[in-house]
C-alpha cells in the first residue's frame, strides 16, 4: 500500500519520487525488509509507467474509462507481473486488494479482469523481435522509444542497451565528507564505530576525495551516523557529482565565486568542502543564483547546517545576470544547468516519462543563455566551468561548441580537467551516475 501511496502521489503532485518515498515510505514504521521492497516497487513501477500503461491498455477494451486510482494500483502490479517475474495468482489477488482499498465495487473486478488478462499476455512481451523492433527494444528496458532511439544513435547498440539496464538498477549510496567541519578519519572512525561498512571511491582512474561508498544504506539509520547527517558532517550526493566538484574548481583559490542554479546546495557543500581540501579554508566570497525562491530558501538552511560560506542567494533568471548584478565579476563562475537529467534516471525515475524530445531544445537554449550571461561577469583570467548531468551530445559537447563559437564565447578557451577536455563520468551498474563537466578559461587581456 506504501507504493501505491508513492505512485498516486507522484503523478497527482507531478511530484518527484524520491521526495515522496522519503516522506511515506523512509518516515513510515515499516520494518526495514519492508522499507526496502515498497521502495523497489513504487520506484520501478513510476520508472515504467509508460511501459505499463501500453500493457493495461492492451488489455482494456476502453483504456479512457478507467479511473486514475485503479490505473496506479494495477501498474504495480503489472509492474511486478512484467518486470519482477512474480507469480500470477500473488500479483493478481494482491492488485485486486489494493483497488479493493479504495473502491471496493466494480472497480475491483475491473482490476481483477485486466490483470488476468495481463497473465496472459505476459507471454508475448515484449511484443516484437527486441533485435529488429525498436519499440520492443525500448518496451524490455521500460524506456520511451524516442529515448532508447537516441541512445542507440548517440551511444551504438551495445552501449545504450547497457546504458539502459543500468537506469533500472538501484542507485548506489555514496556520502561526502564535509571538509568544512571534518576530516575523513573523523567519519570513518564514525562508521567503524558503528560497525558499519564504507568504502573508498574510484571512478574510472580517478579517486574522488572524501567520497564514501556506503553498502548498506540502512548504515545511515544508526543513531551515531544520522547524526553525522544531521550536523552536517556528511552528505548523501552521487560520486560523479562529488567528482565534477572535486575537479571543477581552480587551480589558485578563487577571490569570488558565482554559482548558477545553485538548487539546493549539494554543489554549494562540495564546493566549499573541496575549496577546504584544495587550498586550505573556503572561499569567501560565494554568490548564489537560482529561479525558484523556494530552492534558495532550503539552500540557506543547508548552508548554516553544513557550515557552508554563501554571502549571498539571490533569486532570480540567471539569463538575466546582467539586470540582477550590473557590473559585478568574479574569478569563477559555476554553472550548474538544468537538462534532462538523463544521466540520473535511477535517481529521478519520473524523468524519464515526463521529458520529451521537443523539451531538449529548451534545455539547450537554456544551456547556452546561462553561460553567454555568465561570460560577461568572468573576471579577465577568471574561469567558468559548465556541468550537467545528462548524457546527450546536444546538451554536453553541442552546448560546449555553441558557447566557443559566439560572440560571448569568443574570449574563452576550453581548460583541461584532470588532463582532458572534459569529463564525463559513465552509468554502469554499481557505479556512479553519469555527469558531464568543462571548465573554460577568460584570456587574462579579454
Ligand atoms: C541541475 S539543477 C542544480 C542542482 C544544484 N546545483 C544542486 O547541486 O543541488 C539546475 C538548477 O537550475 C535552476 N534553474 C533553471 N533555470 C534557471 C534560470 N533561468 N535561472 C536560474 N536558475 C535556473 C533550477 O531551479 C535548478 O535548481
Amino acid at each position: 500500500m506504501a507504493a501505491l501511496d508513492v505512485v498516486r502521489t507522484v503523478r497527482e503532485r507531478n511530484a518527484f519520487a524520491q521526495d515522496v518515498i522519503a516522506q511515506v515510505i523512509d518516515k513510515s514504521t515499516m520494518s526495514v525488509e519492508d522499507r526496502a521492497f515498497a521502495t523497489l516497487l513504487a520506484l520501478g513501477t513510476v520508472s515504467a509507467r509508460g511501459t505499463l500503461d501500453e500493457i493495461i491498455d492492451r488489455a482494456l477494451d476502453t483504456p479512457e474509462d478507467i479511473f486514475r486510482e485503479t490505473r496506479d494500483a494495477l501498474q504495480i502490479s503489472t509492474y511486478e507481473l512484467i518486470f519482477l517475474g512474480k507469480e500470477a495468482h500473488a500479483a493478481v489477488d494482491q492488485g485486486v486488494e489494493m483497488v479493493k482499498s479504495f473502491s471496493p465495487g466494480p472497480a475491483a473486478r475491473v482490476a481483477n479482469a485486466v490483470l488476468h488478462k495481463i497473465v496472459r499476455l505476459r507471454i508475448d512481451f515484449p511484443f516484437g523481435n527486441p533485435a529488429t523492433d525498436l519499440d520492443a527494444l525500448a518496451r524490455t528496458q521500460a524506456f520511451p522509444t524516442w529515448m532508447a532511439k537516441k541512445l542507440m544513435e548517440e551511444m551504438g547498440p551495445q552501449a545504450a542497451i547497457e546504458f539502459m539496464r543500468a537506469s533500472n538498477e538501484q542507485a548506489p549510496l555514496y556520502v561526502a565528507v564535509n571538509a568544512c567541519k571534518v576530516d575523513d578519519d573523523h567519519v570513518l572512525k564514525a562508521f567503524e564505530r558503528a560497525e558499519e561498512e564504507v568504502q573508498p571511491v574510484a571512478l574510472g582512474d580517478m579517486n574522488v576525495q572524501g567520497c564514501l561508498r556506503v553498502p548498506e544504506s540502512r548504515a545511515l539509520l544508526v543513531p551515531a551516523l544520522a547524526r553525522q547527517l544531521d550536523q552536517g558532517k556528511i552528505l548523501v550526493s552521487d560520486a560523479a557529482a562529488q567528482m565534477v566538484a572535486a575537479n571543477v574548481l581552480p587551480d589558485e583559490k578563487p577571490e569570488s565565486v558565482l554559482e548558477i542554479g545553485a538548487g539546493r546546495a549539494t554543489k554549494t557543500i562540495l564546493l566549499q568542502s573541496n575549496a577546504c581540501r584544495k587550498y586550505g579554508s573556503q572561499i569567501e566570497e560565494y554568490v548564489t543564483i537560482d529561479n525558484h525562491a523556494y530552492k534558495t530558501r532550503l539552500l540557506e538552511k543547508r548552508a548554516e547546517q553544513y557550515g557552508v560560506v554563501v554571502t549571498e542567494a539571490f533569486t532570480g533568471n540567471a539569463l538575466e545576470l546582467d539586470n540582477i548584478m550590473p557590473d559585478r565579476m568574479f574569478s569563477f563562475i559555476f554553472v550548474d544547468a538544468p537538462c534532462s537529467g538523463m544521466g540520473t534516471l535511477r535517481r529521478h525515475p519520473e524523468i524519464r516519462w515526463r521529458t520529451s524530445e521537443e523539451d531538449l531544445a529548451g534545455f539547450v537554449e537554456t544551456q547556452l543563455g546561462m553561460l553567454k550571461a555568465a561570460a560577461g561577469h568572468v573576471a579577465p583570467g577568471g574561469a567558468l566551468a559548465y556541468s550537467t548531468c545528462t548524457v546527450t551530445r546536444e546538451e554536453n559537447a553541442g552546448v560546449v561548441k555553441a558557447f566557443l563559437e559566439s560572440e560571448e564565447g569568443a574570449g574563452f578557451t576550453l581548460d583541461q580537467l584532470c588532463g582532458r577536455n572534459c569529463l564525463a563520468t559513465r552509468l554502469a551498474p554499481g557505479s556512479s551516475d553519469a555527469h558531464f563537466a568543462v571548465r573554460f578559461v577568460r584570456k587574462p587581456q579579454e
